[in-house]
Order: structure tokens, then sequence, then C-alpha cells
């Protein structure tokens, strides 16, 4: 027989498997709120135009093809970490912070799963909270690490169970890592007050967690790049020596260019320094060195004052198209004559949504609606927009009635 007689068939992505299935339905009225990709209010893709600037500048420099270092170049990573932690960071001036670019978000996470795979001194179970972004569970697990969870989003109220959180976290063995959506939750759309994050940074403290921030949507929720890293920097104020992985797919609309970056905060230089070459050594041995294409749009973009500007502008933009999507969309239900409670819907923030709809409700949203979304009841706002969203409004409501 074959060699490969034993491979079984895999299962399509939860997640990108919607996207195809959306594809092959010819229903003109179909709707696709599966991947959180954002999209114009005309359902379209988005390059955002300080992208196709940046893209320019760099053409007429005519640069070469050249390798990047193997943890990308030392520009990217500077504006990428200062991007998180803010201008003048401590952490930047005494260099605590060992940063690579990773290839987006999901390589960033996987380069981190393997530095703790081979390094993390203590209890390598990596605590997600419940329920987390499909892709993190099978990134640790196959990197080595032990993947457990902490309750976090409330059922009952489509919002945070923060008492559970907090019961929970408290139970977590001391020396464990635990894993924190820097802003806009996925797939709940639910994340903590500033308060409660500060409860969060001193518990964390107490039971001496290793924290491992994923900032995937930086900009994305509020509109603000700074507000959206309120955790990550309330977190290093506290004193926590946190990781941080960042990407550019959403903020910048690079999804295809995989773009992002994974930062080792040290106690020391020397540490930084001796973790940055741990982790190199990982790196070479994974894909040799990172993709520059992205990484030359995202410098360019963040190095040019005006181009930077032109960005936050875009990025608020895209924040606030989601927002008064959100807003049309219970006010929609509510001519539909739903009398659930949908305040969810603007309360949550970022890209998704957590609608609280169970697999048979979605079911019924697919096969008679054409509406794809993920079984869990996730959708993806940045696919609903101020021409389907009344399409959408009558399916949801004839399907939760
Ligand atoms: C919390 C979180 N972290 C990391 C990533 C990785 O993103 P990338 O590798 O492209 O930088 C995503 C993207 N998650 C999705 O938006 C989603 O949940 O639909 C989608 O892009 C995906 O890959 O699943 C995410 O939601």
């Amino acid at each position: 027989n074959s060699w490969w007689s034993g491979v079984q068939m895999g299962p399509p992505d939860v997640i990108l498997g919607v996207t195809e299935a959306y594809k092959r339905d010819t229903n003109p009225k179909k709707i696709n709120l599966g991947v959180g990709a954002y999209r114009d209010d005309e359902g379209k893709p988005y390059v955002l135009s300080c992208v196709r600037k940046a893209e320019e500048k760099i053409r007429g420099k005519n640069l070469d093809k050249e390798y990047a270092p193997i943890g990308g170049t030392a520009e990217f990573c500077k504006k990428s970490i200062e991007l998180a932690l803010g201008e003048g960071s401590e952490v930047v001036k005494n260099g605590l912070n060992a940063t690579i670019q990773g290839i987006s978000g999901t390589g960033s996470l996987r380069v981190g799963a393997a530095f703790l795979n081979n390094f993390f001194p203590a209890n390598k179970v990596v605590y997600l909270p419940a329920p987390s972004w499909g892709n993190h569970t099978p990134i640790f697990k196959h990197a080595g690490l032990d993947v457990k969870s902490y309750r976090y989003y409330d059922p009952k109220t489509c919002g945070l169970d923060f008492a559970g959180a907090l019961d929970d976290i408290s139970k977590i063995p001391e020396k464990s890592v635990i894993l924190l959506h820097a802003c806009a939750h996925n797939p709940t759309g639910v994340d903590p007050s500033q308060e409660q994050w500060a409860e969060l940074s001193n518990l964390i403290k107490k039971k001496n967690l290793f924290p491992f921030f994923d900032m995937a949507y930086q900009g994305f929720a509020t509109g603000s790049v700074d507000n959206d890293a309120f955790a990550v920097r309330h977190f290093i104020k506290d004193g926590h020596r946190i990781a941080l992985c960042q990407s550019y797919a959403k903020n910048m609309g690079l999804y295809g260019e995989r773009a992002g970056a994974f930062t080792v905060v040290g106690d020391s230089k020397d540490e930084a320094d001796r973790v940055m070459s741990q982790v190199k050594i990982l790196i070479r041995a994974l894909y040799s060195n990172p993709p520059i294409n992205g990484a030359r749009i995202v410098t360019e973009i963040l190095s040019d004052p005006q181009l930077r500007a032109d960005w936050l502008v875009e990025v608020k933009g895209m924040a606030d198209r989601i927002i008064s999507v959100r807003t049309k969309l219970r006010e929609n239900l509510k001519k539909e004559g739903s009398t659930k409670n949908w305040e969810h819907i603007t309360n949550q923030i970022g890209m998704f949504c957590f609608t609280g709809m169970n697999a048979q409700q979605v079911e019924k949203l697919t096969k008679e609606f054409s509406i794809y979304l993920t079984k869990d009841g996730r959708i993806s706002m940045a696919g609903v927009t101020s021409k389907n969203v009344d399409y959408l409004a009558h399916a949801v409501h004839q399907a939760t009635k």
C-alpha cells in the first residue's frame, strides 16, 4: 500500500471553512459573517489608502530582495513594540524587550508557544479564556504545551463572567501561563473594563502567573491604538514581565502580507538578549526569516508622520463603521418585532458579536437565508453593511423568535 494510506481526511477549519461554504453558495443574497476580515459598506475587502501610499514610497526606493534578519528588521521590531507600549516606554528605553517579526499574529503565537515549550521554567500549561479564538488551542498544543481554561464569558448575560474569571484564576497553580486577549476578545467581543483589568493584574501578580497577551486588534476595538493597548500597558506599569503577540492583519488590513510581532519583556537587557538569542535559534529552524513585503509597509507607515496620521484616521474609520452597524442591527431587530434583549450587540466591541444563537439557529440562518457564520453563533460584524443589515435582522429574528 501507499506511504499515506493511513492518512485520514481532516475536517475543514471551523472558521476558514465557513468562507469555503459561502463561496459555493449561489444565492445572490448570501452574506459571509465568518472570517474576521474587514469589509467596507459595499461588502468589499478594504485596502487602506495609507497602505497604497506606503507601497508607492517603497517602490520608489528600488529595494533588493535580500533575506531579512532572522528576527525581522530592527526598525520593524522597534516600531511594533513602541506602537504597543507607547512612545517613550521605559521597557524600550532600557532594552528589556526581545521583539521579533512573526508571521502575522498566528506565527507570532506559534513562535511564542515554541519558546515557552523549550524554556518556560515552571508549569507548562496555558490557561485560555472560555471561549477563546479557535486556533489558540492547536497552536499551543502543536508546540507541545498543555492547555486549560478559565471562565470568561457568561452565556446568561452574553457578557463577562468576571466573578467566575477571578474565581478560576485564583485557582490556577502558580507559575502557570495565562493567555489574555488585550482587546476585542475573539469570539465574544466582551472586554474587561479598565477597572476590571486592574483587578486582574493584581490577582495575576499575586498568583505569580505569566501573562501572555494576544493583541491582534490594536486600534480596531475602540478606534484608538492607545485605548486598545490599555491592558498591556497597565500590566507593564504594574511590573509584570509579559509576552506579547501583535498582528497587522486587521488594523492595517495586511491579512495576506502576514506581518506581526512577538515580544518577551525581560528583567534586564542581558536577559532580553539571551531570550532573543534563543528565539532566533527557534525561528531559524522553523522558517529561517520572515516575509519582507508586509514588514516594509508597516515600517513605512509607522515611521512616516503623515502616513501614521493617515493610518490612525483610517483604523478609527473601520472601528466606527463596525460600531455603527452594531447599532443598526439592534434597531432592525427591534423593527422586526424581536422582543429578545439584544443589548450585547452594542455592548460588545471589536470585530465580533457573540449573538447567543445556538447551533440549530445558526444552521437555520445558513440553510434558509444563506447567511454564513461559525457554529458558536459568532458573527463578524465587518460582514454587515447598511445594505444587508435589514435582511440579516429579519433572518436572525426568524431564527430566534
Ligand atoms: C485573537 C486572535 N489572535 C490572532 C489572530 C491571527 O490573525 P493573523 O495570523 O491573521 O494575524 C486572530 C485572527 N482570527 C480571525 O480573525 C478569526 O477568528 O476569524 C481569522 O483571521 C482567523 O485566522 O481565524 C485572532 O482573532
